[in-house]
């Protein structure tokens, strides 16, 4: 490695702590040279023909200072390593989230939220031991040892050489391993961002595998992940090993060479019996700081491996691009919606998902958009909310182009009850009040009740502080879909749109959704992907897709005479065929 930009970009923020660790390092060392030329003085004062208590008092004294100093040192360094590796553990860790509900739903490339995951909270345990402990680390040892072999150069330079032999065969051995370990620790990391985003995607799963009776399988392409990670951590571990040993030996080897050599050196008279002992005890803290730094390193790679796709959500371009500035001077309410001649075709796709789309609703009014499936409604929807914008033509709030807004402005001024309802683990009322922290308890009431929570919470004896489950898996797909009406409704968005939002409903929580609807007649533009003929009876207006391509739009009491698209849906109806609309 020895130091990785990426990395090193990551520290910037926590320079001061920082700046401490590797203060408190280089003192500790300062402390421990200490020690070794108290101790040295103690043991030639002990050694000499005349000594009293005094004479041995002050280098006892000294050594016991400088050792307590030491310690203190040690302490200091470790505890403000520790506190960079939580800054910039939180720091990256906000960046992140903030990025990916940035990015929002259409996220760019193939990362799943498996390996998101997996990057939010193991890659990045993995680079605070870079940051936090590693990078200061490599500083001191940039400078403590070259001080020390100087130090006892001015005693011996044939003792001092041997110390620098050793000293110098530790970053050399790292740097002939670190390609093989950096391949390793890679191979590693995605290994275990593999399996992780499996198991996730496994878990959250369950109830559909166990239902497929392919939960077995399931373990079995799991067992082989596992195994697959076993391999890269054990091969790992080998190479990790393997530099362990060489530079451990030479670490000891030089340590004790240097210390045999000073005691010829003391014997041939070159050099003072106290000197021994002083060269031992600086070899020693010479290579502490290697020992030490080896230490980092290892973990350090985990931190390397992991920073490629910390990296890659950083870098990565929202689909939509953030550049509109309008802010809207009063709030925007029940708004006209005007698409004028409005093409998308996804990102791969061969064919366009809308074509040439025109229509415009007045505000206030209730919107039903039908076709068979794939006819392109979803898409519409995601133009409207801004998770994706048009190829072609534009999409109007009144007479202003959505891309001329923020995006934080645009998501809020539509409030979507989608197909695949997600609630978060917590309460109900949490799940309502998310949409709208700083709503007041009135408000929060109307809306639960308008969309009819009232009547399941008041069975539970927690009432609306009862506990939804994670993805909301203890209330039932209506009961789901009632807390996530209450939340649009809580959100009084100025657009109301409701994804096929009646497909996990019977006939009353059909009627919820209809009551609520109605009620709100002109006081939001409301646009429904119609699944139940039932549903949309009532719209002002219905837009028939059929293949991205507009095929009627009216109010439906003109369309039902014209013997079109919509004569024929309604003839279905009355035949029976409820749920023809999207088929
Ligand atoms: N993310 C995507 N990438 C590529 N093509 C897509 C994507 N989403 C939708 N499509 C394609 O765009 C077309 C319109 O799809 P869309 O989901 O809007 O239809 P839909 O009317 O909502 O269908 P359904 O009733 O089945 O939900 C289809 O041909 C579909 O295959």
């Amino acid at each position: 490695m020895f130091v990785n930009r990426t990395l090193l970009g990551f520290a910037r923020p926590a320079w001061p702590s920082l700046t401490l660790t590797v203060l408190a390092g280089a003192a500790a060392s300062g402390a421990g040279i200490g020690v070794a030329f108290s101790l040295a003085a103690t043991v030639s004062t002990v050694l000499g023909a005349r000594q009293t208590t005094a004479d041995i008092t002050t280098p006892l004294l000294l050594t016991a200072g400088f050792t307590v100093a030491r310690a203190g040192f040690l302490w200091l360094r470790d505890q403000s390593a520790t506190t960079t590796a939580i800054t910039v553990k939180r720091r990256i860790r906000l960046e992140l989230m903030e990025k990916v509900f940035r990015l929002g739903p259409r996220r760019p490339g193939r990362r799943g939220a498996g390996e998101i995951r997996a990057s939010v909270v193991d890659g990045v345990e993995g680079v605070q031991a870079y940051v936090g402990f590693y990078l200061p680390h490599l500083v001191v040892t940039l400078l403590v040892p070259v001080t020390l072999v100087g130090i006892v150069a001015v005693r011996s330079l044939p003792v001092a050489l041997v110390i620098a032999a050793g000293v110098a065969t530790v970053p050399l051995a790292q740097r002939l391993w670190s390609r093989l370990l950096g391949e390793r620790a890679h191979v590693h990391w995605d290994a275990f961002a593999r399996y992780a985003a499996k198991l996730t995607d496994s878990v959250r799963g369950i109830t559909t595998l166990a239902s497929l009776g392919a939960a077995g399988r399931r373990a079995t392409a799991l067992a082989v992940e596992a195994e697959r990670l076993r391999e890269a951590t054990n091969a790992n571990l080998r190479s990790s090993l393997g530099v362990s040993v060489v530079t451990g030996a030479a670490m000891s080897i030089g340590t004790a060479g240097a210390t045999v050599l000073a005691a010829f050196e003391a014997a041939a008279g070159r050099l003072a019996v106290g000197d021994v002992v002083l060269v031992l005890f600086l070899a020693v803290e010479c290579f502490r700081p290697l020992q030490e730094l080896q230490n980092y390193w290892h973990e350090g790679f985990h931190g390397v491996a992991a920073a490629k796709g910390i990296q890659e959500i950083r870098d990565a371009e929202p689909v939509v691009a953030d550049t509109g500035r309008l802010v809207p001077s009063e709030p925007i309410r029940a708004p006209r919606i005007t698409f004028d001649d409005v093409t998308y075709r996804h990102p791969g796709s061969d064919r366009d998902a809308l074509s040439a789309v025109s229509f415009s609703v007045p505000g206030g009014a209730t919107l039903a958009v039908v076709g068979r499936s794939g006819a392109g409604k979803s898409t519409l929807v995601q133009l409207l909310t801004r998770d994706v914008d048009p190829s072609a033509g534009r999409v109007l709030l009144d007479d202003t182009d959505l891309v001329a807004y923020p995006l934080a402005v645009t998501r809020a001024l539509a409030a979507r009850v989608s197909q695949d309802i997600v609630l978060l683990d917590g309460t109900i009322r949490q799940n309502v009040m998310a949409a709208r922290p700083t709503a007041t308890e009135a408000e929060f009431t109307d809306a639960v009740q308008r969309a009819r929570v009232d009547e399941f919470a008041g069975d539970s004896p927690d009432g609306y502080d009862a506990a939804v489950g994670e993805g909301g898996t203890l209330l039932s797909g209506g009961q789901r879909q009632r807390v996530a009406l209450a939340r649009a409704l809580l959100a009084d968005s100025p657009v109301l749109v409701l994804d096929e939002a009646t497909s996990a409903l019977d006939a009353e929580n059909e009627a919820v959704i209809t009551d609520a609807v109605h009620d709100d007649r002109g006081r939001r533009t409301t646009v429904i992907v119609a699944h139940r003929l039932s549903t949309v009876v009532d719209a002002d207006y219905v837009l028939v897709l059929d293949e991205g391509r507009v095929a009627e739009f009216g109010p439906p009491a003109l369309l039902a005479a014209a013997n079109g698209h919509w004569a024929a849906l309604l003839a279905a109806h009355s035949s029976g065929l409820d749920e023809a609309l999207t088929r």
